[in-house]
C-alpha cells in the first residue's frame, strides 16, 4: 500500500526545520523565532473574537444538523460540532497523554524525531521550510499504531499512550466518515464518489498532537503559521484553550473560541477540489499564550493516496484538473500555498 510516508520520501526537509527548540529553557523569544512582520500585522489588524453566529456550532443530534452542516461548508468551510458521540473521558485522556509526551525532556523526545523524509514522529510542522522564522510549536504525528515510538519513550509504560491514541483514531475515523457522508450527500454525488471519500481500506488518517509551550512574548511568536489543511476533512480538539484563528476576507484574523466538548471541523484542500470550490478552504493559524501551555489535537482524513481527485462529476465546468492524490500532496510539499492555483483549469 502506498502511504503518506512514501509520498514524502522524495521531499526531505532539513534537520533544522525538524528539531524544535527547548522552549521551557527560554526567558525571551530568540531572533530565530521572532516574527517582526507578524508584529506589524498585529498592530494593523484587530484580532476579532468570532461570534457564535459566524462559525456555526452544530448539534449533530438535532434534526436540522444536515442542512446546517451543508450551509456551514458552503459559507465558511468550517463549523464546530457538539453531541458527536465521542466520549469526553477519551478526549481528556488524549489531552493527558499528549501533555505527558510533551513534558518529556527534549533529548528524550528527539529519540523519536521524524526523519527528514518521514511522516510520523516528533518534530516541527512539515510546513516549517516555507517560512523564514521558526514556529513556537512542537508536534507528534501518528498514523495507525504508535507502539514503536511509545516503547522508545516509555519502555515500561507505553500501553496507556498507545491504547488511548488507538481508541481516539478509531472514533475520529467514524466521526469523520459520518460527517463526510452528510457533507457529500448535500453535494448529491455518485455512489462511486461516496465510496472514494469514505473508503475504509487504504484511506489516509493522521493524528497530529500539537504543543504550544508558554511563550515569554506571544506578540512576537507564531504557534503555527497560516496554512490550509491538505486532506478532505480535519477534526480539531482545542483542549479548552483558545489560539486557533481563521482568516476572514474583509475582517482579518478572527479567533475561533473553543467550546466545551466540541470539535472544530474544517474543509481541506482535497474537499475544496472535489466540491469544485463550492466549499471554501480557510487559511488558519495558531497563536501562543504567555501563561498557559496549549495542546491541540487534529485528525486528518483523506482518501486512498493512489486514487484520483477531481471535481465531482456533478459539476459541468470543473475548475480544477484531475490528478492523483499523491501528486497533489507532492505539489503541496513543493509549492505549499500555491499548490491549488497550480491545478486550476
Ligand atoms: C496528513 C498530514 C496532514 C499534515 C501533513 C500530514 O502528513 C501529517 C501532519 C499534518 C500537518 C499538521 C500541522 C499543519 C500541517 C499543514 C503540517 O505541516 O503537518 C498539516 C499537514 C497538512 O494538512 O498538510
Ligand atoms: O492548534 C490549532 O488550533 C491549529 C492546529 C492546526 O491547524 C493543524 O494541526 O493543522
Ligand atoms: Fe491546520
Amino acid at each position: 500500500m502506498t502511504t503518506l510516508s512514501e509520498t514524502y520520501r522524495n521531499h526531505p526537509i532539513t534537520d533544522h526545520h525538524i528539531i524544535p527548540l527547548d522552549f521551557d529553557s527560554l526567558d525571551e523569544v530568540p531572533e530565530s523565532h521572532s516574527w517582526p512582520q507578524f508584529d506589524e500585522h498585529l498592530n494593523k489588524i484587530q484580532t476579532h473574537d468570532l461570534k457564535d453566529s459566524l462559525i456555526p456550532v452544530i448539534d449533530l443530534a438535532s434534526p436540522n444538523a444536515r442542512n446546517l452542516i451543508g450551509q456551514a461548508c458552503e459559507t465558511w468551510g468550517m463549523f464546530q460540532v457538539i453531541n458527536h458521540g465521542v466520549p469526553s473521558e477519551l478526549v481528556k485522556k488524549v489531552e493527558y497523554e499528549s501533555r505527558r509526551l510533551f513534558a518529556l525532556p527534549t533529548h528524550e523526545k528527539c529519540k523519536v524525531l521524524r526523519s527528514a523524509d518521514g511522516a510520523t514522529g516528533y518534530g516541527s510542522a512539515r510546513i516549517s521550510p516555507f517560512f523564514d522564522k521558526c514556529m513556537w510549536h512542537e508536534g507528534f504525528t501518528i498514523m495507525g499504531s504508535c507502539v514503536d515510538d511509545a516503547k522508545v519513550l516509555w519502555p515500561d509504560d507505553y500501553q496507556a499512550f498507545c491504547d488511548t491514541m488507538d481508541a481516539y483514531q478509531r472514533h475520529m475515523k467514524l466521526l469523520s466518515h459520518s460527517l463526510l457522508l452528510i457533507i457529500l450527500e448535500t453535494l448529491d454525488v455518485t455512489q462511486e464518489e461516496l465510496n472514494w471519500a469514505l473508503s475504509t481500506q487504504d484511506s489516509q488518517g493522521a493524528l497530529q498532537l500539537n504543543s504550544y509551550p508558554r511563550c515569554p512574548n506571544p506578540s512576537l511568536a507564531m504557534g503555527l503559521a497560516p496554512h490550509t489543511d491538505s486532506l478532505l476533512l480535519t477534526l480539531l480538539n482545542q483542549s479548552g484553550l483558545s489560539g486557533l484563528e481563521i482568516f476572514v476576507e474583509g475582517s482579518g484574523w478572527c479567533r475561533v473560541q473553543p467550546i466545551e466538548d466540541a470539535f472544530v471541523v474544517n474543509v481541506g484542500d482535497l474537499l475544496h477540489i472535489f466540491s469544485n470550490a463550492k466549499f471554501p478552504v480557510l487559511s488558519h493559524r495558531a497563536l501562543v499564550n504567555q501563561s498557559k501551555h496549549r495542546i491541540s489535537v487534529a485528525y486528518f482524513h483523506g482518501p486512498p493516496i493512489v486514487s484520483r481527485v477531481a471535481p465531482s462529476s456533478r459539476f459541468q465546468k470543473p475548475c480544477f484538473r484531475s490528478l492523483l492524490v499523491k501528486e497533489y500532496l507532492i505539489l503541496k510539499a513543493k509549492h505549499f500555498s500555491r499548490a491549488l492555483s497550480l491545478i486550476r483549469t
